[in-house]
């Protein structure tokens, strides 16, 4: 048995794929106060990207904790997974507070069902260590912009499976923030806001860019009351919800596309052009012909793209700094190619109904073929200077 001083405050992070989670918690971390953070990355691809970006990031200090878990659909095992995972952090002595990063298609009652009864493996009751703080839902509003359509002052009720979704992370938060507003017209915005509200009426209500907010609304608010929370859904047995059935009824998947060739630029922007719209989210990293030194990380959520330069690739660097990177990054032994380092394509495709065989046949067409003639002053992904 651990006794504990203090318990450890959990904010849950939910919210759509694409919809700004990961922004927030990077945020977060700017801006956390001298505080300990401990992370719970729950990621729906078998590659963890959210843990690898966070990791990377500046603001992730060396008191800070980070627990990846990937394929995270939250079934049953995964929920076991996460209830030990938020056990060992609490305990560890080393963190202030938690923040715990649902999947894009986790059901955020599902979540707090777990934290607010779960039992570890080794049968320790988690709330004895730690409490569920704050529920954060954060809204793309791009996203819903496609997705809900003008009604008679009433939201379209006919929702497809993802709208459901979001509209279940809608109605079980604390408080909501209505992101993405950059790409939204004031009529739109003001429009949405309704819509959203009428959804939820009661939680904090905050418009967002980029998920900036203020740390005290999202840390430590002390705004989820577990009882009303989990009774209002009229959940007898929260637990139940802890299976696969979820899963099944939104038809999302997710595979991974990695290749250890680059992308011929040209052929790859034309792919873009044609963008199968199954695809919700991509996110991951992409190597160019044209550009051998660059990094360019590829993010796409519903019809918003994103593909900017990050940095340089470790095998452009010198011997020495090699050597010494494959000291601080534990993984980077794992990856490393004899010929090509760490350059790579790896590109992970979250969505509903793919079709992957074709979606990957179409992107080894894009890949460049030995010695073929290129021409990289029409680059289309060259820098303007
Ligand atoms: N224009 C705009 N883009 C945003 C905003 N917030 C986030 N983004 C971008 O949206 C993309 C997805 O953001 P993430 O924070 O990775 O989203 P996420 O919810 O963690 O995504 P998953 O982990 O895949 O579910 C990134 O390219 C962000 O830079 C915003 O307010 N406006």
């Amino acid at each position: 048995m651990v006794f504990m001083t203090k318990k450890i405050p959990i904010t849950v992070i939910s919210g759509y794929l694409g919809a700004g989670k990961t922004t927030l918690i990077l945020h977060l971390l700017k801006c956390k106060m001298d505080k300990r953070v401990g992370i719970i990355v729950n990621d729906l691809a078998a590659i963890n990207v959210d843990h690898k970006t966070i990791v990377n990031s500046p603001y992730f200090s060396e008191a800070d904790r980070i627990i990846p878990i990937s394929d995270g659909t939250i079934s049953t095992s995964h929920r076991q997974k996460l209830v030990d995972a938020l056990y060992d952090l609490a305990t560890s002595d080393e963190i202030d507070l938690i923040l715990v990063e649902s999947s894009g298609v986790v059901q955020p009652d599902v979540v707090a069902a777990s934290i607010v009864k779960g039992k570890t493996s080794t049968t320790q009751e988690l709330k004895s260590v730690c409490y569920l703080d704050t529920n954060v839902t954060i809204v793309d509003g791009f996203r819903i912009l496609q997705q809900f359509l003008p009604g008679q002052g009433e939201y379209n009720q006919d929702f497809v499976a993802s709208n459901q979704l979001i509209v279940n992370q809608i109605e079980f938060c604390d408080v909501l923030l209505f992101n993405k507003i950059d790409l939204l017209t004031l009529e739109q915005k003001n429009y949405l806001q309704e819509i959203v509200r009428q959804m939820q009426p009661t939680a904090q209500f905050y418009e967002t860019k980029f998920s900036q907010i203020a740390v005290n609304k999202v840390l430590q608010t002390h705004l989820f009351n577990a009882k009303k929370s989990l009774d209002e859904l009229n959940l007898s047995d929260p637990l139940r919800l802890l299976n696969h059935a979820h899963e099944t009824q939104f038809k999302i998947n997710s595979f991974v596309y990695r290749r250890r060739c680059p992308f011929h630029p040209q052929r790859f922007n034309s792919w873009l052009d044609h963008w199968p719209p199954e695809i919700t989210r991509c996110k991951g990293v992409m190597w160019l012909k044209t550009q051998p030194a660059r990094v360019f990380t590829i993010s796409q959520s519903g019809r918003a793209m994103d593909i900017i330069p990050s940095g340089y690739w470790i095998a452009t660097l010198q011997e020495w700094e090699i050597k010494k990177m494959f000291t601080v990054r534990k993984n980077l032994a794992a990856i490393w190619d004899k010929e090509f380092g760490d350059r790579m394509i790896e590109l992970v495709f979250i969505g509903q109904n793919m079709n992957k065989d074709q979606i990957m046949h179409d992107l080894d067409t894009c890949l460049y073929q030995s010695n073929e003639p290129i021409d990289d002053v029409n680059d289309p992904f060259k820098l303007k200077h």
